[in-house]
């Protein structure tokens, strides 16, 4: 058991959004800093695992956001590392749609289908804009609502897939709108370890730091103005100057950490206004192909009158030639319950839908993987999604320091929350605000000690306690984003 000691800033949690804070305070002289992490392993939500052969990546898969004007800095590092990608072209997704009788769609009725889903969906937009409760008589259906298993599939495509963001998405303005996957068997978190290597002590492919302490799973955070008294599930007790909290939006609305005195009101309710989404990619090795190859092939929907249920599928094909992996996508409702489930009553359902795609004859998978996002509970969800019609008030609100407490994480990003990209650019903005913290912190304590020198001298018994500059509760200046514009976010690249 570690014995109490104080660091200057306790990083919680390594992911990316932790490595990215902890770099920066690092590189701007603050050596001093500690970083629990509650698993095994750094990487958080990034995080590859071997499968069928290959390294496939259970949580982030894509860079997203790649040939625009600015550069995505994820992008760039994973460039300067000669990380593997694929380019994904979702495009022809929309030709690939599969009924239970295993018939692709004419092109036609997709695109009547998908022009239906995009207006229902401005029209709702339009409704919760204009806040006016729509009258629907008793029984009857709204005129665009999505009945038939095509539409129903497209329907979940538009709102469910990945995330519903509003237009401009700023992921795609700011960096562009290609989309890289992840194909390497080093994986994603490979980035991770290249960071930490810059400021941490590694030694071939290791980090041997120890001021990186893994399985310690962080309960309770004491907090005054004096400092934080942070209390491991293991009996350990670390001291801070400062607390960087980096645990998901998930952790923070469960009862996992526990905050004494317990956070302030405006607090607590921002972080109940932000959705979860769950996200699962299930993966299923075969013995042999039996799906349609090649590039315009790659990813495929099946439409079921159930919403949601296996509708996105992938080949892995491109990333990984020769693999035989199937990865079919599932969100929300149908991710908790597939999680709740066994393997072999999901590897169950899954092969009956793909019998109906592609007939009685094709061989049962040999291996499944179903990722538990939703269970973890140093996770509880994939990422956040702010409500399409919020405000900056909320974000802003989840990103506040509460005294000494600093929140990070991709949630705490305006414009680009639920990337990889958001929680690495996040850990940056936390950290320069911390830093401004401790400088004028330091410049306080230079002005108050400059004014008791003489008091000093003449008692020679006086002891200096630390003034403190930090409020009980203190807002961070964040600058407001136009975060709703009006306009509908299509992920048009997918349909
Ligand atoms: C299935 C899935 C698919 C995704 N796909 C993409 C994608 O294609 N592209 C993309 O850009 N993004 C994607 N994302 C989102 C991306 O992975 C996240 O936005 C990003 O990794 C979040 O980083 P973070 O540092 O904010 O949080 P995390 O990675 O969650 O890091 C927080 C860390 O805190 C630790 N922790 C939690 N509680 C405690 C505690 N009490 N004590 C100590 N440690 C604690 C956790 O173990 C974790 O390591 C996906 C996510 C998932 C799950």
């Amino acid at each position: 058991m570690d014995s109490t000691s104080r660091s200057a800033v306790i990083i919680i949690g390594a992911g990316v959004s932790g490595i990215s804070a902890a770099k920066v305070l690092a590189e701007n002289g603050c050596a001093d800093l500690l970083i629990l992490e509650a698993s095994d392993r750094i990487g958080g939500r990034i995080r590859k695992e071997s499968f069928g052969g290959v390294s496939v990546e259970l949580g982030a898969g894509w860079i997203a956001g790649v040939g625009g004007k600015a550069s995505n800095p994820v992008w760039e590092i994973a460039s300067k590392f000669g990380l593997r990608t694929c380019f994904s072209d979702y495009s022809n997704a929309r030709n690939n749609i599969y009924d239970r009788s295993g018939k692709i769609f004419p092109s036609g009725i997709a695109a009547d289908s998908y022009k239906k889903a995009v207006d229902s969906a401005i029209q709702r937009l339009r409704d919760l804009e204009s806040n006016c409760a729509v009258d629907i008589p008793n029984g009857a259906e709204l005129p665009l609502t999505p009945k038939t298993p095509i539409e129903l599939a497209i329907d979940f495509i538009l709102h469910d897939f990945e995330m519903a963001e509003v237009e401009p998405i700023s992921t795609y303005v700011d960096f562009g709108e290609r989309e890289f996957l992840v194909a390497d068997e080093r994986g994603y978190e490979y980035l991770l370890y290249k960071m930490a290597e810059d400021f941490l002590f590694t030694s071939e492919g290791k980090i041997l730091d120890n001021r990186l302490k893994l399985n310690k799973v962080v309960r309770e955070l004491q907090h005054s103005r004096n400092g934080i008294t942070v209390k491991t599930e293991d009996g350990c007790v670390y001291e801070a100057n400062y607390v960087i909290l980096s645990a998901s939006i998930g952790v923070l609305q469960s009862d996992l950490i526990c905050f004494r005195p317990p956070l302030p009101r405006w607090k607590t309710e921002a972080i109940e206004k932000c959705d979860v989404m769950v996200y699962t990619k299930i993966f299923l090795k075969f013995p042999y192909k039996f799906w349609p190859c090649g590039p315009d092939k790659e990813f495929f929907i099946y439409a079921h009158e159930r919403r949601g249920y296996y509708t996105f599928w992938q080949h892995m094909e491109t990333a990984y030639p020769g693999s035989n992996i199937l990865v079919v996508t599932i969100t929300n409702g149908e991710s908790k319950r597939v999680e709740a489930q066994s393997e072999a009553e999901t590897l169950k359902e899954v092969m009956s839908v793909l019998r109906d795609m592609f007939g009685p004859e094709i061989p049962t998978a040999t291996d499944i993987l179903v990722p538990r996002w939703w269970n973890n509970r140093f996770q509880r969800g994939s990422y956040s999604n702010y409500p399409i019609i919020s405000n900056n008030q909320v974000v802003n609100d989840i990103k506040a320091p509460v005294g000494r407490i600093f929140f990070t994480g991709e949630h705490t990003s305006e414009r680009f929350n639920g990337y990889v990209h958001g929680g690495y650019l996040a850990g940056i903005d936390t950290s320069k605000a911390l830093l401004d913290e401790m400088r004028k912190h330091e410049r306080k304590n230079e002005n108050t000690s400059f004014l008791l020198e003489p008091l000093l001298a003449l008692t020679g018994s006086l002891t200096l306690t630390q003034p403190d500059t930090v409020s009980g509760v203190q807002k961070c200046d964040v600058p407001t984003q136009l975060y709703l514009s009006g306009k509908l976010g299509i992920p048009e690249a997918i349909l």
